[in-house]
């Protein structure tokens, strides 16, 4: 009986009341939304309890005329003047989002000015002598949208992440995450967790008697170690969220003079880092910003390893070492007509991660193609990478079927498909995810004859996963589980 009332409950548990406001809300708040500059339109958001006041000191209206705002998310044209000297500012184009519907929670103006630097400087000078108004701080539109509850701090970040979205593969996974899937996500575990809570709170006020349906318990453990589960999956991501969304970090590493800055030029469609046919050109880590298939890549371009007496060049190999160590791909060049005649690599790959991918370049100075026998012995000293490519980066198709490999290399090992996008797109979210999971696990080794010990790791549990989405009123939420429940009546 318990299991059908709980699960009645949780239903019933509607979302906790809204935080009352706090005194800096009760300020209305202005900023110029679009970026600044010459454009043609510039759109200046007010929003707070003073909106009305400011809309009839902006617009002015006949005096036989009813001043009234607009109908709301309606466009409409007015002359905005300055409500100090009358003078009109410009004529622009008004929208009015009545609260609760606005992105604040709380009655909006949006006005769309030409944006000119005058126009802009000028609506905002008046809009400040209007009283109750100031200029709002950074971020604060926002901020307003999560204190009532508009949004979670993931659609918050998500949000974030479109505006700062450079490439497809970001815009996509800040879109979902602003749209509120992760949010979901995320409160589903937290509302398993809490399900579970109330049934250990239940063994804790009227114990394991006939008043509590029999394996209610154990399957409440049972379901806490699916979650548990689940959200190791989520943890064993290999990071593909917050490396899409910060930047897929890639390294050019290899011995001297093996093309590594031609390539980085070559992929930069300029020159970006000193070409020349002497060993030892780059010293420094060359940094610039790729989009490789719509995935933001942060490509470095690394000083040729190989022992050196010569000090500049030593740290300049030691920063290269340390790049191909912090990256998420290293792209190793080598010089095949070298690797060829040698026989030998001349450069040390010990460290390398295996993944990585090889590029033997200059096989366009080859005097003869590659044979088996050449390919074999080549394959052998690179043993055990096996994405090895040989090429050229002068040759243009050589270069485009290279880079091609290495978009199809980056799509398989950051693919965000839409069916299995990673949810955790920042350092906060694992954070928390991780001290979620091993709460969990605490629980679960609990004795069931210690339920005040479990109800704790649960309700830490909670807790943790709140933390990233901003909610972290387990409280509410069992009140209003428990205001479902009948138990002992
Ligand atoms: N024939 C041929 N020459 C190349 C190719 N790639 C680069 N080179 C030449 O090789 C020389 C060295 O090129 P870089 O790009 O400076 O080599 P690097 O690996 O950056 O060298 P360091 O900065 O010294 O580590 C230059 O003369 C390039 O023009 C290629 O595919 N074919
Ligand atoms: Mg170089």
């Amino acid at each position: 009986m318990l299991a059908s009332m709980i699960s009645m409950g949780l239903k019933s548990g509607g979302p906790s009341t809204p935080l009352k406001q706090s005194t800096s809300q009760l300020k209305t708040i202005f900023a110029l939304a679009s970026a600044p500059g010459k454009a043609g339109i510039a759109v200046v958001r007010v929003s707070g309890p003073d909106v009305r006041r400011v809309y009839d000191a902006l617009t002015p209206t006949p005096t036989h005329k009813q001043r009234r705002l607009p109908q709301e998310r309606v466009m409409v044209n007015r002359s905005i003047v300055n409500p100090s000297t009358k003078e009109v500012i410009d004529r622009a184009l008004l929208v009015y989002f009545a609260a609760p519907r606005s992105f604040t929670s709380q009655d909006t103006l949006e006005l769309h000015l030409h944006g000119g630097n005058a126009v802009v400087g000028a609506a905002l000078n008046a809009i400040a002598c209007i009283d109750g108004c100031r200029p709002a701080e950074r971020g604060e539109f926002a901020r307003r949208a999560f204190e009532s509850h508009k949004l979670d701090l993931t659609e918050i970040e998500g949000l974030r992440d479109l505006v700062d979205a450079e490439t497809e593969m970001q815009r996509r996974l800040a879109l979902r995450q602003s749209s509120g899937a992760v949010r979901q996500q995320y409160d589903d575990m937290r509302l398993d967790i809490i399900h579970a809570l109330s049934i250990v709170e239940a063994v804790i006020d009227f114990g394991e008697d006939e008043q509590i349906e029999e394996g209610v318990l154990s399957q409440a453990t049972q379901n806490t170690r699916d979650l548990a589960a689940k959200i190791e999956k989520h943890l064993h991501d290999n990071r593909r969220g917050e490396i899409v969304r910060s930047g897929i970090r890639l390294a050019i590493y290899g011995p001297p003079n093996a093309g590594k800055s031609t390539l980085l030029n070559r992929l930069a469609r300029r020159e970006a880092a000193i070409v020349s046919h002497l060993p030892g050109t780059t010293r420094d880590v060359i940094q610039l910003s790729l989009n490789l298939g719509g995935y933001p890549v942060l490509v470095s371009d690394t000083a040729g390893v190989r022992t050196t007496d010569e000090e500049i060049e030593q740290m300049g190999v030691k920063r290269a070492v340390e790049e191909a160590r912090q990256a998420d791909i290293t792209l190793v060049v080598l010089d095949l007509p070298v690797l060829l005649q040698e026989g030998r690599l001349d450069v040390d790959l010990k460290h390398i991660s295996k993944d990585s991918i090889v590029l033997l370049n200059k096989s366009d100075s080859l005097t003869a193609p590659l044979n088996q026998t050449q390919l074999d012995k080549v394959k052998k000293l690179l043993e055990p990478f096996e994405n090895v490519f040989a090429g050229s980066v002068k040759q243009e198709a050589a270069l485009e079927e290279f880079l091609f490999t290495l978009t199809n290399n980056i799509k398989q090992q950051f693919d965000i498909g839409m069916a299995d996008m990673p949810i955790i797109t920042d350092a906060r979210h694992r954070y928390h995810l991780e001290q979620c999971l091993q709460f969990l696990k605490a629980f679960i080794g609990t004795p069931s004859n210690a339920p005040v010990e479990a109800a704790e790791e649960l309700r830490y549990a909670a807790l943790a996963l709140g933390r990233v989405t901003g909610r972290v009123d387990v409280e509410d939420v069992l009140d209003a589980l428990f205001a479902g429940f009948c138990i002992g009546k």
